[in-house]
């Protein structure tokens, strides 16, 4: 490798240029900062490349598929149902392209004086030399720092002989036909999202948990209703661990263990790892920060400022590996871009109420308190209020009526605290209940709210009389009704 070293001196650095950095180098630049934003891979973040985008445009695919096969539930028979693989492929990967191209062209629009290409390692807690493919060319020198460099999938070890077959989701989205079949290794929101849209244009999948975890879901009684309804029609083998693959021809030979010890080899033709994400922070010279770090190589930092101990330093996105996905992403970015400029002047920012959705079907979503938070050792005590979508009236109309959800609730106050679902339009449920706990909504606040008739949150409205009901059990004795038709 040649040397051929530019002296770079700015006030802000933002190492990587996906959804945190660009955040990051936009609110440092507002502080009046001069700010260097350096990328190692492609432009276009990883949301808009290999992540949200393209695996939703997969998963609209498969919902067309399925409205097709679910059609005869209502008495239209479609005739018969024809996937072309190649069509499918080629408008994931169309679309894909055109929301990348909305990033290059917002990253066209930086001056090119605050752009560097190339891979950024520390070499001390100011100084980054950065890397290209054959040189090291540049030593930037910045009194602030933010480290937006993001996430890389785990590979599993025992995958490592499979061969090109093993592939990962960053793969997937490149394939220009729908395979024949797919393993899935891991239960995870990609494994579900990712194996199930596969499985509903006809691939053969068979999804892999080495336990019995699904998605982010914590409440156990949501955990069993989503393991029998996305069991339904998807082959997830709970409990199985991965032994072995070898390449198969064009494909992989996949060896996997049961609970009862006992061993299958089936052969696929791709394994898809899903089994979890690791933060970018190996391989950037972290130890030459002097910041305190965890288990897991990364700074202590503080999730109001994005702020390193009492550093320059600030980190953002899936590189702090707390909230993973692309709203947090944003939010980090724009905190840590804005204190660098500010620093040592630093503010917390506003973080909002945690809120995921896995966009399986049915969909999953999770918000504020997880149901394993509010059980951890020392919390008080909380009501829980539940409804099960099987009688859910609106849900029932559509057949779409599987799932349950569990919302969760303070004593005494009676503050909105959190809820875990599987069901259907989870996704706006998801959201409805996030905002009520931003707001620091009770209960009562709540029910006082309109619910239109027949809709799914009035299923919602369900589970939170229930909360309401277990909230003043033993005070009014005041027992709630659902009077309008299949509420
Ligand atoms: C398949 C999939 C589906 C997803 N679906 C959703 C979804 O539906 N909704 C949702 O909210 N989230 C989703 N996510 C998560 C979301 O995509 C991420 O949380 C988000 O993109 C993270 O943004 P980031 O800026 O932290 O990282 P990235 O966008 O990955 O940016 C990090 C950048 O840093 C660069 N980099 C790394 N190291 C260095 C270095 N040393 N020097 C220079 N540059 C470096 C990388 O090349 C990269 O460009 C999904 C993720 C995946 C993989
Ligand atoms: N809709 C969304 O918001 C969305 C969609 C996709 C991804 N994401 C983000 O990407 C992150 C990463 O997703 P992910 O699904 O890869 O990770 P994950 O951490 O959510 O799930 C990983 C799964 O793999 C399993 N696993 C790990 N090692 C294994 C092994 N050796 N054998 C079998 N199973 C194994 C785990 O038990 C778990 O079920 C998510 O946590 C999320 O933040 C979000």
């Amino acid at each position: 490798m040649t040397t051929l070293e530019v002296d770079v001196d700015v006030d802000v650095a933002v190492i990587g240029a996906g959804t945190a950095g660009l955040a990051a180098y936009r609110a440092a630049v507002a502080q009046g900062k001069r700010a260097l934003l350096i990328e190692g891979g492609p432009y276009g973040t990883t949301c808009a490349r290999v992540g949200c985008m393209p695996s939703k445009l997969l998963i609209a695919a498969a919902e067309a598929a399925h409205m097709l096969q679910a059609a005869p539930g209502f008495g239209v028979h479609p005739g018969v149902i024809r996937i072309d693989g190649r069509a499918v492929m080629a408008r994931v990967q169309r679309e894909r392209d055109r929301f990348v191209g909305f990033v290059l062209d917002s990253v066209n629009g930086i001056p090119e004086r605050d752009k560097l290409r190339g891979h950024a390692r520390f070499t001390g807690p100011q100084t980054l030399v950065v890397e290209g493919e054959h040189d090291t060319h540049t030593t930037v020198n910045a009194s602030r720092i933010v480290i937006a460099t993001g996430s890389t999938p785990i590979k599993v070890p025992m995958l490592v002989n499979g061969g090109p077959g093993v592939i990962t989701s960053g793969d997937v989205f490149e394939l220009t036909d729908l395979p024949g079949s797919m393993a899935v290794i891991g239960t995870g929101v990609i494994g579900l999202e990712l194996g199930q849209a596969m499985a509903r244009l006809g691939v053969r999948v068979s999804i892999f948990a080495r336990g019995g975890t699904v998605a982010q879901i914590s409440d156990p009684e949501v955990l069993h209703v989503a393991s029998k309804a996305l069991g339904a029609d998807l082959d997830i083998r709970f409990q199985n661990l991965i032994v072995d693959a070898v390449p198969d021809g064009a494909g992989v030979r996949l060896t996997t263990r049961d609970a009862a010890g006992f061993e299958q080899i089936e052969r696929f033709d791709y394994v898809l790892q899903a089994a979890g994400r690791v933060a970018n922070v190996g391989g950037i010279g972290i130890e030459h920060t002097g910041l305190v770090l965890d288990g897991a190589g990364i700074p202590l930092f503080d999730r109001t400022t994005m702020q390193c101990g009492a550093s320059h330093i600030f980190i953002a996105g899936d590189a702090d590996n707390e909230r993973t996905v692309l709203p947090e992403a944003a939010d980090e970015g724009r905190i840590a871009g804005d204190n660098a400029g500010r620093y040592p002047d630093v503010r917390p920012g506003l973080r909002r109420t945690p809120l995921i959705i896995a966009f399986t079907e049915p969909q999953i979503a999770t918000l504020g308190a997880s149901y394993r938070q509010l059980c951890a050792e020392g919390r008080p005590k909380f009501a829980v209020g539940t409804v099960s979508f099987e009688n859910q009236g609106r849900s029932r109309v559509m057949l779409q009526n599987q799932g349950m959800l569990r919302v969760y609730a303070e004593y005494g106050s009676g503050r909105f605290l959190g809820a875990e679902m599987i069901g259907p339009r989870a996704e706006h449920i998801g959201h409805l209940l996030a905002w009520a706990c931003q707001a620091r909504m009770t209960v009562d606040q709540m029910l006082d709210m309109p619910f239109y008739h027949p809709v799914v949150e009035e299923g919602a409205r369900t589970a939170l009389r229930a909360l309401h009901a277990e909230l003043t059990r033993d005070a009014a004795g005041f027992v709630p009704a659902g009077d309008e038709p299949g509420e």
